[in-house]
């Protein structure tokens, strides 16, 4: 499998302490896709219990706005998993991100685990990769379970276990980039970026979208409400793109009628898999101007 169904789009994917009573409310007005309220490493200790308290009185009041709404738990074989499982089960956020996925094991035991809580069908599991182990298993981990939704990929804490240094470019990163997007897109999922840690540098954070958006990567995950307008752009198809994408279905469906297998649009070659990417851009476009007007 080698295409992606777009579904609901996804290109911003905010991170919002659990912790951060005023960033819990910020993020009611703001304009990411996806809400990822974390309980996991943007929480200390000693805020655990309120964070989990506080993302389950948030989620259905969040879940009004319409966005697609993640809570990111603390890992299984941390002492807060169970509670904050247990917990969020019963407020069926649309997924639960588990973080430290090296394997497909840990999906089944967070699914088995949703299961046993009584999380309704429809939450789905999220997966972060953000070890050595992940890059090499992203295509295990994909493939792991029907309940497994999107990967995440988590580059802090990658860039930490390889030593390596956050560069412009990330070239030391680029390994195991290819390898989760190979892996993701080899099960037909969809991929999310790391974050961008300097929140002040948005023409940096923008050229890293830019970057993200040409490996194949769907959205950036974010940590800023400042870095959700840029990524948003960024990631949705430009207006250049969409009229390509028209012209290049209009060219294959006139080669279609006349039997041929091969088209052209302005010199350049036309064939099934260019007519099905423009589809996939133009179902995105469809989406967020559908979202754009309702919103
Ligand atoms: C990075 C921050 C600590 C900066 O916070 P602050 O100094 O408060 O920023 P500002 O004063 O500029 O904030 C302006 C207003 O915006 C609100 N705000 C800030 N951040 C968020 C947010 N994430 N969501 C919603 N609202 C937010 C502030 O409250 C201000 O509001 P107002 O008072 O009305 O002006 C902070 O941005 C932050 O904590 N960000 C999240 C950090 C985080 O989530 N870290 C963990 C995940 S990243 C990761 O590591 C991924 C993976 O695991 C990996 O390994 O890579
Ligand atoms: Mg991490």
């Amino acid at each position: 499998m080698t295409t992606v169904v777009t579904g609901r789009p996804r290109r911003s994917a905010l991170y919002v302490p659990g912790s951060n009573r005023r960033a819990l409310e910020k993020a009611r007005a703001l304009a990411a896709d996806v809400l990822l309220l974390d309980l996991e490493d943007a929480v200390a200790p000693e805020a655990k219990t309120a964070a989990r308290e506080a993302v389950c009185v948030a989620v259905p009041e969040l879940a009004r706005s319409g966005r697609e709404l993640v809570v990111r738990l603390n890992a299984p074989g941390t002492p807060w998993y169970a509670d904050d499982l247990r917990a969020v089960a019963r407020v069926a956020p649309d997924a639960v991100l588990i973080p430290k996925v090296s394997g497909p094991q840990t999906v089944h035991t967070v699914e088995r685990d949703l299961e046993t809580a009584g999380a309704p069908d429809g939450t789905a599991v999220w997966a972060l990769l953000e070890t050595p182990a992940a890059m090499f298993a992203a295509r295990e981990i994909a493939a792991s379970s029907p309940r497994l939704g999107v990967l995440v990929l988590g580059t802090n804490d990658l860039a930490n276990e390889l030593h390596a240094e956050h560069v412009p470019g990330r070239a030391p990163l680029l390994a195991g980039i290819g390898l989760a997007v190979l892996g993701a897109r080899a099960e037909g999922r969809v991929i999310l970026d790391g974050v961008y840690n300097d929140v002040r540098d948005l023409a940096g954070f923008e050229a890293e979208c830019v970057q993200g958006r040409q490996f194949g990567l769907d959205g950036k995950t974010l940590i800023h409400p400042a870095q959700v307008e840029p990524c948003n752009r960024v990631f949705a198809p430009s207006a250049e793109q969409v009229e390509h994408s028209r012209a290049v279905l209009a060219a294959w469906d006139r080669a279609v009628a006349d039997g041929r297998g091969v088209a052209t649009v302005d010199g350049r070659l036309v064939e099934n898999l260019h007519a099905e990417n423009a589809k996939r851009i133009l179902a995105l476009a469809q989406e967020l101007s559908g979202q754009e007007l309702s919103g």
